[in-house]
């Protein structure tokens, strides 16, 4: 194990979080914003320095702390993905020749075709009539797992605005398609597998592998219906495209399934625990929501009206990040870092966790304080990274926040809520594991009640 674990010579100038306690992190199931919390951003705090080395998925990696470090190499052309561990089936249930995995000439083209279709139009007319179906099912409101709601709100609008199919998630959770999608995901998410993907190759899991390979097949099919079924949607777009093989049109359709609706579940499940937990926070975005928007249906200028609310998705989505850390890059050439040089080849990930919750970049970060997004400074704005930074930077941003945008409001404009005093969330919001190192608040139990002049 010592062999295993001991520092490269040519990374030994770069300071290494303790291995001893990254291994237990590891081996204990702890989740990815607790680890930077409790042991990376404290190392990092006591070594003076925003690059650090540690030791993950059976290699060291160096981890990039600061937003302005990070955008630089980003931006590097010399910089690209590191290739995903073949054995993981994680990767076996996305593929490989996708937006998200892809490089060079590859990337480029679904690039392309991935940004035309999420700029061609922001559909706040489908995430609002999926609110109102959401609201069917809470009526007078009550006690609901809104984690549950999120997952379903945003499978369904990933689906239908981007996939163009409609998995019915919010009136059928337990439809065949969502179940098996589950069973998957809880069966590749074994945290030894992923911490140490080689262990699939030593103990192979078979009846997994068979039931991601299914899975692929269904997507599969749904393509081929989709050929026959054209609609205004991502999927439709790539159809235009001669180059794209059936190969890349599978792996699009799942990344972007996987990638459209788990981040934004976790962002819209922090987002109302916090609304409910700060009940003066919930009761200022709800008057300026009743004073913009008023009983009119949701319009994109509505939003641009709007400050304190955009404050407090953004608040939120830095206070609780949905997505931790971007996958590994590596570079063919040294890379000066900060002040350190990074050989070639080596895997860097910039850490948005750290860089979202330093001390050096925000004040009082742990704290939830939505007015900081109404004055922030030029070193904060730089700083706000939950969509990662530079060329491969997350495509649906806007998508995402408009996504967040319309829910809420008519959220807020329909009911209040409260967190339950028995709250396993009081005082810190707690993750379910996941292999992406998302942020997944779990049993996020909320007591809504239906405002009684609502002007849904
Ligand atoms: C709160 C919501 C979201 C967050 C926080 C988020 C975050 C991110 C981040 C950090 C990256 C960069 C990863 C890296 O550099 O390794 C990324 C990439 C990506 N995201 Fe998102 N995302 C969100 C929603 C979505 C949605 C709704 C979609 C699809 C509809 C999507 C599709 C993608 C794709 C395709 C990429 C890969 C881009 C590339 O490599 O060129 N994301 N996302």
């Amino acid at each position: 194990i010592r062999r295993w674990v001991s520092v490269p010579p040519e990374l030994s100038h770069i300071p290494q979080v303790p291995i001893l306690p990254l291994l237990h992190s590891y081996l204990s199931g702890e989740v990815e914003e607790q680890r930077v919390k409790r042991v990376i951003l404290p190392f990092a705090q006591k070594s003076r320095s925003n690059v650090v080395l540690l030791f993950c998925f059976g290699e060291w990696m160096v981890h990039v702390l600061d937003a302005k470090d990070g955008k630089r190499f980003m931006e590097d052309r010399a910089v690209r993905k590191q290739a995903v561990p073949e054995t993981m089936l994680l990767w076996r249930l996305t593929g490989r020749q996708n937006v998200f995995t892809a490089e060079g000439e590859m990337w480029r083209r679904h690039a392309k075709i991935v940004h035309d279709a999420l700029h061609r139009t922001t559909p706040i007319e489908q995430f609002a009539s999926l609110a109102r179906s959401m609201f069917e099912m809470l009526g007078t409101g009550g006690r609901i797992r809104w984690n549950d709601y999120t997952h379903r709100f945003t499978l369904d609008a990933v689906g239908t605005t981007v996939i163009g199919h409609d998995f019915k998630a919010l009136l059928k959770p337990d439809g065949p398609f969502v179940q098996k999608y589950h069973e998957v995901m809880k069966a590749i998410s074994s945290p030894p597998y992923i911490f140490i993907p080689s262990l699939e190759r030593w103990l192979p899991r078979t009846k997994v592998r068979a039931l991601v390979d299914d899975l692929v097949e269904d997507f599969r099919l749904l393509l081929a219906q989709k050929r026959d079924d054209q609609g205004n949607d991502m999927i439709t777009y790539m159809f235009e495209d001669p180059e794209m093989t059936e190969t890349e049109f599978r792996d699009n359709v799942i990344v972007t399934f996987m990638g459209g609706h788990d981040t934004t579940a976790g962002a819209l499940s922090t987002l109302v625990y916090l609304l409910g937990a700060y009940p003066e926070v919930q009761t200022r975005a709800r008057e300026e929501v009743l004073r913009i928007m008023g009983k009119e249906e949701p319009r994109m200028e509505h939003y641009a009206k709007m400050p304190y609310l955009n404050a407090v998705i953004r608040e939120s989505m830095r206070y609780k990040n949905p997505s931790n850390v971007t996958i590994p890059r590596v570079a063919s050439i040294p890379l000066q870092i900060g002040s350190y040089v990074v050989p070639p080849l080596t895997p860097i990930v910039l850490n948005m966790c750290a860089i979202l919750h330093s001390s050096n970049l925000w004040s009082d970060p742990e704290k939830f304080e939505p007015g900081r997004f109404l004055k922030t400074s030029k070193v904060e704005e730089g700083s706000w990274v939950p969509f990662g930074l530079g060329p491969r930077q997350c495509p649906a941003r806007t998508f995402s926040l408009y996504e967040q945008r319309v829910l809420i409001s008519m959220l807020l404009r329909k009911y209040r809520w409260t967190v339950p005093t028995d709250s396993i969330h009081h005082g810190y919001i707690k993750n379910a594991f996941s292999p992406f190192a998302l942020s997944l608040p779990y049993d996020v139990y909320i007591d809504f009640t239906r405002l009684t002049n609502s002007t849904e």
